[in-house]
C-alpha cells in the first residue's frame, strides 16, 4: 500500500527495513552506509541535531495551521422534559331542536416522549452539549364534538454510537401520585376519620385536584359535585426502570425510550352512567416526567494511539489515512481525539491487504431479537482514534490529564506511539503503561461503585414498572468488569518506534526490541504489572512517519492482531 503524501527528504533508513538487510546489516552497500553513518550515528559531532534537519513541507509535514479540526464534544449533561397530556374537554352537543344533547368532550392528547438513537452519522456530542435541555410536546386538549387532541410531539436524541447514557437524577410526579392514590384507596377501605389540616378545616381530597370542573358551576354546586374514582389507566409506555444506564455501543435499530409522556385527560363522555347522563367534570392530563442524564462518548475505533506529546501521533495518523490532524514541534498540539480510517481494499472492492472480521450484524429492526450468528466477512477498512497526548502523572490530572484514554478503551488494538528521538525507549514505554494502567484501575473501580449503587432500590414503587429493556434483552450490556487492569491490559498492543530518521535511533530501538522480547519470553513482566495481560507477541516497528517510511508494516501489523 503506498503511503500516502510520502515526499520527505530521501533518508535511506536500512534498520526500518529488516526483512531486506539482515540482522548483521551485510546486505547494507558501502553507500547505504555512508549515508547511514552520516544522518544517525549519535556519537558523530558533525551529525545534524534534531532541530537542525529541514524537512519541506508536505501532507506529512505540514504547517501547524494546515489541520481541520471539526466540532466535537464527548460530554453532554441534558434536562429532559417529557410532554404533558392535554386536558380532556367538558362539552354537550348542541343542535337545533335538541336543546339537551347528549355529552361530546374530546380526549386531551398524550404528551410527546423522549427517545435517544445511537447512529452512525452522528460522531460528536456537541450539539447536544450545546442544548443543555431537550423537551418534548405537550398534548393538546380535547375539543367538543368529540375532537380528541393532538398529541405531542416526541423528541429523538441522536446520538455517535459509543455514547454511554447514565441517568443522574428523575422527577416523575405520576409515579409520586400513583403511590398516593393507592396508598389513599386502601385507607379509604377501613373506617378512618377525616383528616384535618393545621387550621381544622378538613383537608380536601387531592384527587380532586385531578379533575376540571364544568365553568359554568356555582362554587356551592362545585363543592357538592360528586366525583367518581379516578379511572385506572393502561400506560402507553412504561418509564423505564431508574436509574437508567445505556451503553450504545452499537446502532440501536428502534429508538429507545428514556423520557414517557403523560397521558391525556379523558373527555366527559368517559364518565356516563346509568345515575349519571350529564358528567359535568373531566379529567387533567397528566404531568410528565423530568429527568436529568450524563452522556459520555467513548470512540469506538479499532486502534488508539497512545503516546506522549510530541511523539508523532498524528503525523503516524496522517501516514496512514486521509486524516488532517494538526501536527507541530510542541506538546500538546492535538486537543481533541482525531478518528481516522485506514482504507484496505483502495475503494475498488480488490482487497490491498486482506482482512476478515466477525460480525454479528444488528441489521434486526427488533431490538428484542436473539443476536444474528456470528459470521465472517472482509475487512474493507479500520479506524484509528489519535488522543492528545499522556504525561508521566498524568492520573494526577497532570497535562490534559488521562480522561482521553476512555477514546482508546474500547479499541481491539493499542498501538503505543515511542518518540526513538527522545529519551530512552523502555522508559518511556513502561511511564505510558503505568498510566494506562491507573487509568484502567481507576474505571474498573468507578464501574463498581455504579454497581453498588444500583444495587440500592431508592424507588418507592420498587419492582413495580417495567422498562423497555433494550439494553438487557438485546446483548447492548452493562461493560462488565474483568479481573484488575485487564479490560485494558489483555488487549493485543504493539509499538510503533517513530522518528527512526532521527540520531541515536537505531541504538535506542534495538534497546526496545530487546526489552519486548524478553517480555514475550516472559523473562520481564508486562509493562502496566498487570498479571495474565497481553504478552503474545509485543513487537515494536521502526517507522520514519514524516517520511512514510515503515508505516506499511504497521497497517499490516495491525490487521493480523485485529484479525488474531
Ligand atoms: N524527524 C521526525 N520528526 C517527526 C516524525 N514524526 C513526527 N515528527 C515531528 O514531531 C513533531 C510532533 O509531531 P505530532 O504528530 O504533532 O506529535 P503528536 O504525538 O501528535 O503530539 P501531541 O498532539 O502534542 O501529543 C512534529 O514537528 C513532527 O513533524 C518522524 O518520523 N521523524
Ligand atoms: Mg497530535
Amino acid at each position: 500500500m503506498a503511503c500516502r503524501g510520502s515526499r520527505g527528504p530521501r533518508v535511506f533508513l536500512p534498520f526500518l527495513y529488516p526483512s531486506i538487510f539482515g540482522p548483521n546489516g551485510s546486505h547494507i552497500s558501502r553507500f547505504n552506509l555512508a549515508v547511514h553513518g552520516r544522518r544517525h550515528a549519535s556519537t558523530d559531532p558533525s551529525a545534524p541535531a534534531q532541530d537542525d534537519i529541514e524537512y519541506a513541507t508536505t501532507r506529512l509535514n505540514p504547517s501547524p495551521d494546515d489541520y481541520s479540526m471539526p466540532n466535537f464534544a464527548d460530554k453532554a449533561k441534558l434536562t429532559l422534559h417529557a410532554g404533558p397530556g392535554g386536558h380532556g374537554c367538558i362539552s354537550f352537543l348542541r343542535e337545533a331542536y335538541m336543546a339537551d344533547g347528549p355529552p361530546n368532550g374530546g380526549d386531551g392528547g398524550h404528551g410527546g416522549s423522549i427517545y435517544i438513537q445511537a447512529v452512525h452519522s452522528e460522531t460528536s456530542l456537541h450539539k447536544l452539549a450545546r442544548r443543555k435541555f431537550a423537551r418534548a410536546g405537550r398534548g393538546k386538549s380535547g375539543q367538543g364534538s368529540a375532537k380528541g387532541g393532538q398529541r405531542g410531539e416526541d423528541v429523538i436524541l441522536s446520538v455517535p454510537v459509543g455514547t454511554v447514557v447514565r441517568e443522574i437524577s428523575r422527577d416523575d410526579p405520576e409515579a409520586v401520585e400513583e403511590y398516593l392514590t393507592k396508598k389513599r384507596r386502601k385507607r379509604r377501605r377501613e373506617p378512618v376519620a377525616v383528616e384535618m389540616d393545621e387550621d381544622g378545616e378538613p383537608i380536601e381530597d387531592p384527587d380532586r385536584k385531578k379533575w376540571i370542573l364544568y365553568p359554568g358551576m356555582s362554587s356551592s354546586e362545585r363543592k357538592r359535585v360528586e366525583l367518581p374514582d379516578l379511572p385506572i389507566r393502561d400506560r402507553l409506555l412504561k418509564q423505564p426502570k431508574a436509574p437508567v444506564y445505556l451503553d450504545l455501543s452499537r446502532p440501536t435499530p428502534r429508538p429507545i425510550l428514556l423520557a414517557a409522556g403523560g397521558l391525556g385527560g379523558l373527555g366527559n363522555p368517559h364518565f356516563v352512567s346509568k345515575n349519571l347522563r350529564k358528567p359535568m367534570f373531566a379529567t387533567r392530563g397528566e404531568n410528565a416526567m423530568t429527568m436529568e442524564i450524563e452522556m459520555e462518548l467513548k470512540l469506538l475505533a479499532d486502534v488508539g494511539l497512545v503516546g506522549l506529546p510530541n511523539a508523532g501521533k498524528s503525523t503516524l495518523l496522517r501516514a496512514v489515512t486521509n486524516s488532517r490532524a494538526r501536527v507541530g514541534n510542541w506538546a500538546f498540539t492535538t486537543l481533541q481525539p482525531n478518528i481516522g480510517t485506514v482504507v484496505l481494499d483502495n475503494n475498488k472492492g480488490r482487497p490491498v491487504v486482506k482482512s476478515f472480521k466477525v460480525t454479528a450484524e444488528d441489521v434486526s429492526d427488533d431490538p428484542w431479537a436473539e443476536p444474528a450468528e456470528p459470521e465472517l466477512q472482509q475487512r474493507t477498512k479500520f479506524t484509528i482514534a489519535d488522543i492528545p497526548g499522556l504525561i508521566e502523572g498524568a492520573h494526577l490530572d497532570r497535562g490534559l490529564g488521562i480522561a482521553f484514554l476512555r477514546h482508546v478503551e474500547r479499541a481491539g488494538v493499542l498501538a503505543f506511539v515511542i518518540d526513538l528521538g527522545n529519551g530512552n525507549a523502555v522508559e518511556a514505554l513502561k511511564a505510558l503503561w503505568l498510566e494506562v494502567g491507573l487509568y484502567a484501575q481507576m474505571r474498573e473501580e468507578e464501574e463498581q461503585q455504579r454497581e453498588r449503587e444500583a444495587a440500592i432500590d431508592w424507588s418507592a414503587s420498587a419492582g413495580e414498572t417495567i422498562q423497555s429493556d433494550f439494553w438487557t434483552s438485546s446483548g447492548v450490556a452493562k461493560t462488565t468488569t474483568a479481573g484488575a487492569g485487564l479490560h485494558i491490559a489483555g488487549k493485543p498492543w504493539f509499538v510503533v518506534a517513530t522518528k527512526g530518521d532521527l540520531p541515536g535511533a537505531q541504538e535506542n530501538f534495538a534497546e526496545l526490541r530487546d526489552y519486548l522480547a524478553a517480555v514475550t519470553r516472559g523473562d520481564e513482566p508486562h509493562p502496566s504489572g498487570v498479571e495474565g495481560a497481553w504478552i503474545k507477541d509485543c513487537a515494536a516497528i521502526p517507522v520514519s512517519a514524516i517520511n512514510g517510511h515503515g508505516v506499511d508494516r504497521v497497517i499490516h501489523w495491525t490487521v493480523g492482531l485485529l484479525d488474531g
